[in-house]
């Protein structure tokens, strides 16, 4: 019935990666964390680091987007053992969708239990302004609605259920947290909140697409996240997620504007201290047992 059926990315697939990690290194990280374009710089504010280069990894896949460098890192921020994704992976670099979740998988095997995901996105809401920081309220899943979601495949109850909700998938008190954290900061003016789109990629968006997005709802598009997002309340792990808008969606065909990488990194340069101290606080206000403080 399933004749790929995991292939590669087996619960005893990650349980061996899992433990080749825990045998290379005592931090036993309970909050785990991925990077989005240009926003490397998160995982170079663990302290103690002992980081791993992907290649050097048993079973996992390589970075192949500029903006990221491929490397896992763990160490402590704040004191807190972390691990990082320096570096993610996305459906269009050709990976199977199952292969780009396999490191959350692994961090749920590690003992991760809090998921902090970044990412850059174009904004789609008028309202929002290139250098936003969107906390991800809820996501619509267009690759899913074809039947591209990492779930597909023998269900292995070890991880999770068959049928996973996703109608709580964003935790409600984290995204209270960054809200208070942000206002704390002084990031009033650029910290909203919103609905993150993903798409296969890697073209952007026509003008109709953008257009199609702003009337469905949608507040940001980008090109990952969901999948990760997905296979992490599978397996009963929490999750926040924050888009950095690093572009305006084009969505007028009068515009001179045209979307493309160096400008999404760019603005995630722009924007990297006062992401990484967001991330950070947020960090030492996440209890060991992940409640918020
Ligand atoms: O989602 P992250 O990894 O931040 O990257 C975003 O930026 C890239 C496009 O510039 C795409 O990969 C899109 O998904
Ligand atoms: N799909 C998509 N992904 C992005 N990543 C960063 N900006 C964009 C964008 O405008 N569209």
């Amino acid at each position: 019935m399933f004749p790929e059926a995991n292939k590669g990315w087996s619960y005893e697939d990650c349980k061996a990666t899992a433990d080749w990690l825990m045998a290379q290194t005592d931090v036993r990280p309970t909050i785990g964390i991925v990077c989005g374009s240009g926003m490397g710089g998160l995982a170079d504010m663990l302290k103690d680091q002992i980081a791993f280069n992907y290649k050097d990894i048993p079973n996992f896949p390589q970075s192949t987007v500029h903006g990221h460098a491929g490397r896992l890192v763990f160490g402590t921020l704040k004191g807190r053992p972390c691990v990082c994704m320096q570096g993610r992976f996305h459906l269009y670099e050709g990976y199977p969708i199952q292969k780009i979740t396999l490191p959350i998988r692994i961090f749920k095997l590690i003992g991760v239990e809090t998921v902090i995901l970044t990412n850059a996105a174009g904004g789609i809401n008028q309202d929002f302004k290139v250098g936003d920081i969107m906390i991800i309220r809820d996501h619509l899943n267009m690759p899913g609605f074809a039947g591209n979601n990492p779930l597909v495949g023998p269900n292995d109850e070890r991880f999770g259920v068959r049928f996973p909700c996703m109608s709580d998938a964003y935790d409600r008190e984290l995204q209270q947290m960054a809200m208070d954290v942000g206002q704390e900061l002084g990031y009033g003016d650029f910290l909203k909140e919103g609905v993150y789109c993903v798409l296969g990629g890697p073209s952007f968006e026509t003008v109709v697409e953008a257009r199609m997005l702003h009337k469905l709802g949608v507040d940001a598009v980008g090109m990952s996240t969901v999948p990760e997002v997905i296979v992490a309340r599978h397996c009963g792990m929490r999750v926040f997620a924050l888009s950095l808008i690093t572009n305006q969606a084009v969505m007028d065909y009068d515009s001179e504007e045209k979307a493309n990488h160096d400008e999404v990194l760019e603005t995630g340069k722009q924007r990297a201290e006062q992401l990484e101290r967001l991330v950070s606080t947020m960090v030492t206000k996440i209890e060991h047992n992940n409640n918020y403080a």
